[in-house]
């Protein structure tokens, strides 16, 4: 049998017909996703990932659902309300593109902000940590304000803990409060089953901050990013010497009051892991957090003074200060002198914190626009984090 020159043009037109259907096929499969919904877990690594959300939207000209007024809150701790966003209104068509201001979450209202083909995220933290956290930035609410250390707290919770005080979630189940659940429900089979349904059924993904590099490896393949849109600075990070370690006994002390956040973390921990085995596999994703970090590391070097986050009274540029609140001491960044403008801009942005980034996309999105008639209380706006 002998080929012909005939036979082996068609295999190869084929050959090329074949591959360009692949390439098509591929991209229109994974088109970069800008409808997204992300859901701020208090003291769980959120205000750095609102960072990457804030650049990649600012870079791709999308639009913010901004608190009504440009707080820094959508309405926090009221459980979410698309008449809590500016612009929004129930006889306009209008959708934004990122949702991702602190928020209570409620689907259905959500729903009506956003695209219906929005991608759903969140991030959880050990509870144990986001206790510890939580302890010492919201010092001064209603049932941390009284107890001297959170030993002292853990040991009659009750003492403190008013459940009727508006700012009580601060201290019990906040990760359960911010997906809208009830943080004193009784902690039965059924409630922890159906919140982990109802969890899953309306977010694709959630990601865990212990483990934030793979996190944001999943992230990017989720919403078919490049690896640039990833990276990121640890933001609204506290000086080592505001943390206090956790003996073994308050460990447990802090799981058991917190035990409907413990389900959550335990269960969504797991299927984590399950979802980069069955999407990426341990050793890709390895080389994925490798690219990632040295790509971070690159930044560090070309965009940081010294070897990284310095103390508040340390950072030189007043608007790269972060929010001090409660007992914590919030570190920020130094940046470079010299860059080059366009390189400047990618290292500011990496480092402006949360609010003064806000403001600036904010004023931005309605530079056009008339002020607001409306002028919502300072309660109402949230403006304290
Ligand atoms: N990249 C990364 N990886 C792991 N952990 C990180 C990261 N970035 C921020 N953090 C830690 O997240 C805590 C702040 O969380 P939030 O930004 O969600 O807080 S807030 O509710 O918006 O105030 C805060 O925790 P504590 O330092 O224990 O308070 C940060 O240190």
């Amino acid at each position: 049998y002998r080929c012909q020159p005939g036979g082996l043009w068609v295999f190869f037109s084929l050959l090329i017909l074949f591959l360009v259907m692949f390439q098509v096929a591929e991209k229109l499969q994974c088109e970069p996703k800008t409808d997204i919904v992300f859901l701020k877990v208090h003291k769980s690594a959120s205000s750095t990932v609102m960072n990457i959300l804030f650049r990649f939207g600012e870079t791709h000209n999308l639009t913010f659902a901004f608190p009504n007024g440009g707080g820094n809150q959508l309405f926090y701790p009221r459980h979410f309300l698309a008449s809590f966003v500016q612009g929004f209104s129930p006889w306009s068509p209008q959708r934004f593109n990122i949702l991702c201001h602190h928020m209570r979450f409620l689907q259905p209202e959500v729903q009506k902000v956003v695209s219906s083909s929005a991608v759903y995220f969140s991030i959880l933290r050990n509870p144990v940590q986001l206790m510890e956290s939580s302890f010492v930035y919201y010092k001064g609410t209603s049932a941390f304000s009284r107890a001297r250390s959170l030993e002292e707290f853990l040991s009659q919770p009750y003492h403190y803990y008013n459940p009727a005080n508006s700012d009580s979630h601060y201290a019990k189940n906040l990760m359960t409060f911010d997906f809208g659940f009830n943080p004193d429900g009784e902690v039965t089979a059924e409630r922890v089953q159906l919140m982990l349904n109802i969890i899953e059924a309306s977010f694709d993904l959630l990601l865990i901050s212990e483990y934030f590099d793979e996190s944001m490896v999943l992230l990017k393949e989720m919403l078919c990013w490049d690896l640039d849109s990833i990276v990121s600075f640890p933001l609204n990070i506290r000086d080592s010497s505001t943390k206090s370690p956790l003996p073994d006994t308050i460990v447990e002390k802090i799981k058991d009051w917190n035990r409907l956040d413990w389900e959550i973390y335990i269960y969504f921990n797991r299927t984590f892991w399950e979802r980069i085995d069955r999407d990426i596999g341990r050793e890709r994703m390895q080389q994925e957090v490798k690219a990632l970090r040295d790509r971070q590391a690159e930044l560090a070097r070309t965009c940081l003074q010294g070897t990284g986050s310095v103390a508040p009274k340390d950072i030189k540029d007043s608007s790269l200060r972060p929010l001090q609140h409660g007992n914590a001491k919030i570190l920020g960044y130094n940046l470079k002198q010299g860059l080059h403008k366009e390189m400047e801009h990618t290292c500011r942005r990496l480092v402006t914190p949360e609010l003064q980034y806000s403001s600036i996309l904010y004023k931005k999105q309605f530079a056009q626009k008339q002020p607001q008639t409306h002028q919502p209380s300072p309660e109402q706006t949230g403006q304290t984090p």
